[in-house]
């Protein structure tokens, strides 16, 4: 079937430049046909109002769940609330139960995630079997299967030696290896960064914890040509580590989440779980400098690491609650409204680094949106305020920091391979109706 969208204004990320164009798609070739004016009849009509067309947005940390942990999302959840993120494209970390370490687990993943259907899901598998840091898995075998990419996401690996085999045979697989980086004998029981750690007498979970392991393995990435992906970074001295390490030519990309970009330990009043996340919020100098990686590019893209929790889960007390924040379906909002709103970067960077760089990385298709390219995009609200009411996620996941907060830029439509996965009306314009 083929469907036009008219009304909507696209964003060219040359210029950032708004145009007013229809879009013609068609699900069967799962392309764009055309983008222009005077465009033909199609079999369905989309009318938009204003609205500014994007390349579906691309995540590369998505904790999905599933198999194992149905209770805190599932694939067809998870991808659901990546759909009303405007997300077209993800990726899943595999610290499932059991941890996706098979060829066999890829293919589950990719099976359920068509099944569902709501965007396309691109699985993570884990660099060590049971994600116990002792043997590798087989990476030619789960490159095969369809994983794009090795993590033991949740853990570091602690072995430096194992490191540098899995780094020397991720680069022979031709697989990126995604790092959590967390000496677990700094980090031990910490929850919380220093600041926050001491204010409220708490276990600290250091700095060093990250950036030591960062050091390491952009040293053995130098050593093996691999090419290493830093997770979630929230750190100053990781920061300078991996400017240092792209000056060297060190074969890195980086990323850093939407609550280590918006949000310091400084907000953290009580021994609240629900700023509980792994690696912790940062003191303020931190955030400011993985702010200004962020905008000189030093890190390449942001990712979410959405980890949805149950309510039951984040009610513990803070010690026994997991580590973990939903961010997918708040992310571009959010950055919209805090970055580009308050004049720190432009629309079109933010969406390069929300889906032109992510696709760069990890060798994804899309990230632009033009004639012959794939029908993934998205169409969002410049104009109309929402107040972010964790109740009405997609997600199975409440567990934000940011309820409460006031957002522009929510998608109002998503398309995946020229298929609606997402529609909803506009808001409340900003200052009212
Ligand atoms: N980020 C988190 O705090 N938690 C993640 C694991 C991880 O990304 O390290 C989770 O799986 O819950
Ligand atoms: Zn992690
Ligand atoms: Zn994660």
């Amino acid at each position: 079937m083929k469907r036009r969208i008219d009304g909507g204004r696209l964003l060219d990320l040359t210029d950032g430049s708004l145009t007013g164009v229809s879009v013609l798609v068609d699900d069967a070739s799962g392309r764009v046909l055309a983008v222009g004016t005077d465009l033909p009849e199609a079999d369905e009509r989309i009318l938009l109002d204003g609205e500014v067309l994007l390349p579906g947005l691309i995540d590369v940390h998505v904790h999905l769940r599933e198999p194992g942990f149905e209770d805190k999302e599932t694939i067809a959840t998870g991808t659901r609330a990546a759909a009303a993120g405007g997300f077209t494209q993800i990726a899943c970390m595999p610290n499932t139960k059991p941890p996706i370490d098979t060829p066999d687990g890829v293919a589950y993943i990719r099976k359920r995630a068509d099944e569902a259907g709501h965007c396309r899901v691109w699985p993570i598998a884990c660099i060590t079997q049971g994600q116990r840091g002792e043997r590798l898995t087989d990476f030619a075998a789960l490159k095969a299967a369809g994983a794009i990419a090795l993590s033991d996401d949740g853990r570091g690996v602690q072995h430096g030696g194992l490191m540098r085999e899995a780094l020397a045979e991720a680069a022979k697989a031709g697989l990126p290896v995604a790092i959590h980086a967390e000496d677990e004998t700094l980090s031990g029981q910490g929850v919380f960064d220093r600041g926050a750690a001491e204010r409220l007498g708490v276990p600290e979970s250091p700095a060093e914890a990250e950036s030591a392991m960062i050091a390491r393995d952009l040293l053995l990435a130098e050593r093996t040509g691999a090419h290493l992906h830093i997770c979630h970074v929230s750190t100053e001295s990781a920061v300078s580590l991996v400017r240092w390490a792209k000056a060297r030519g060190v074969r890195v990309t980086a990323e850093v989440t939407p609550h280590h970009l918006l949000l310091s330990d400084d907000v953290i009043e009580a021994a609240d779980p629900v700023y509980k996340v792994n690696p912790p919020l940062r003191s303020e100098r931190d955030r400011l400098a993985c702010l200004e990686g962020f905008l000189d590019g030093t890190l390449d893209m942001v990712a979410t690491d959405h980890a949805p929790h149950t309510e039951e889960e984040k009610r513990k007390p803070l010690l026994d609650a997991p580590f973990g924040l939903v961010g997918i379906e708040t992310v571009f909002p959010l950055l919209y409204t805090y970055l580009v709103g308050a004049g720190r970067m432009s629309l079109a960077e933010l969406v390069k680094r929300l889906s032109t760089r992510p696709a760069q990385a990890f060798g994804l298709t899309g990230g632009v949106l033009r004639p012959g390219g794939p029908a993934d995009l998205v169409a969002v609200d410049l104009e109309s305020e929402r107040v972010i009411d964790p109740q009405q996620f997609y997600s199975k996941g409440r567990n934000t920091p940011f309820r409460g907060w006031r957002a522009a830029g929510f998608p109002t439509l998503t398309l995946c391979g020229g298929r609606v996965v997402h529609r909803i009306e506009r808001g409340v314009p900003i200052g009212g109706r």
